[in-house]
């Protein structure tokens, strides 16, 4: 069986260059291409690539789906930085490129994906709920993908269920003391050397709490998910948005 051929963008990045190592280090993948900043997007339709991986920075990641679109190649996306007006753009140029799939995962760590997974079915139990993202001081953007996407899910969760706002009594505060509101769940992003990717989300009601915390220890956390990705991403055409949907968590 001829093996699926892989590129990885933003090779050289702490994401990127462990994707490099999953890909040549798995049987059934092929790294055909490795691209860092400033390298020819044309090698990958000259490297005949299938699937680009895509772990570079949000200013970077909408260029580079849009060559990968255009020329039909299947993408899985790690970046970060999506925002509705960002997610129109992406599903304009998939109109024009129907049998491609791209699949863009805030989190590629099976515990990531569990997090918000037991958040969404706790949140409407809990009278408060708020996420603390904890990242290494390197990291570009706050609050990050998983939380924001963890903050929307719980609150999609809550308006399901008829859920009352959070109680806050809070009437004045210095900017920023109650972190940043996403779909008015409270998100918290600390930066500190020596961690690396780790998320709580606290869930409050009358005399008692429950935190849902995930650690993701090492990078070789996101491959396995990034290789799943890559495998299942070639039979799913359109946008496909969370890694659960191929984990058939839903
Ligand atoms: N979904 C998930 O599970 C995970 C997602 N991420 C996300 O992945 C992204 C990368 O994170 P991280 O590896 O820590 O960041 P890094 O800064 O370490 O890596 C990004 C790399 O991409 C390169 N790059 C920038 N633009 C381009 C381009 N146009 N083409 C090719 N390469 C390019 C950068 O080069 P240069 O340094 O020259 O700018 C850099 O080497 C972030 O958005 C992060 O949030 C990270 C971990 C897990
Ligand atoms: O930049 C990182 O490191 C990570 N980025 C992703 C995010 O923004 O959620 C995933 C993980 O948290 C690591």
């Amino acid at each position: 069986m001829s093996k699926l051929r892989v590129a990885v963008l933003g090779a050289k990045g702490r994401i990127g260059s462990e994707a490099v190592r999953a890909v040549e280090a798995a049987e059934d993948l092929e790294l055909v291409a490795a691209l860092g900043r400033g390298d020819d997007l044309e090698t990958l339709t000259a490297s005949g690539a299938q699937v680009a991986v895509e772990l570079t920075t949000p200013d970077s990641v909408m260029d580079n789906l849009d060559f990968c679109l255009r020329h039909g190649i299947h993408a899985v996306v790690g970046t970060t930085g999506w925002t509705d007006e960002r997610l129109t753009r992406l599903k304009a140029l998939l109109a024009d490129s129907p049998q491609t799939g791209v699949l863009i995962a805030p989190n590629f760590s099976i515990g990531a994906v569990l997090t918000m997974k037991f958040a969404q079915i706790a949140a409407p139990y809990f009278e408060s709920v708020e996420v603390i993202e904890l990242h290494h001081p390197n990291k570009v953007d706050a609050p990050s993908g998983t939380a924001t996407r963890t903050a929307q899910l719980i609150a999609e969760a809550r308006a399901r269920a008829g859920s009352a706002p959070a109680p806050d009594a809070t009437a004045t505060a210095l900017d920023g003391a109650r972190g940043a509101s996403v779909d008015g769940i409270p998100v918290h992003a600390v930066r500190l050397r020596g961690l690396l990717a780790h998320q709580e989300v606290l869930l409050g009601a009358e005399g008692e709490t429950l935190t849902v915390r995930h650690d993701s220890l090492h990078h070789s956390s996101f491959m396995p998910g990034i290789l799943l990705g890559a495998r299942r991403v070639v039979t799913t055409p359109g946008l496909t948005f969370g890694l659960e949907h191929f984990l058939d968590l839903n």
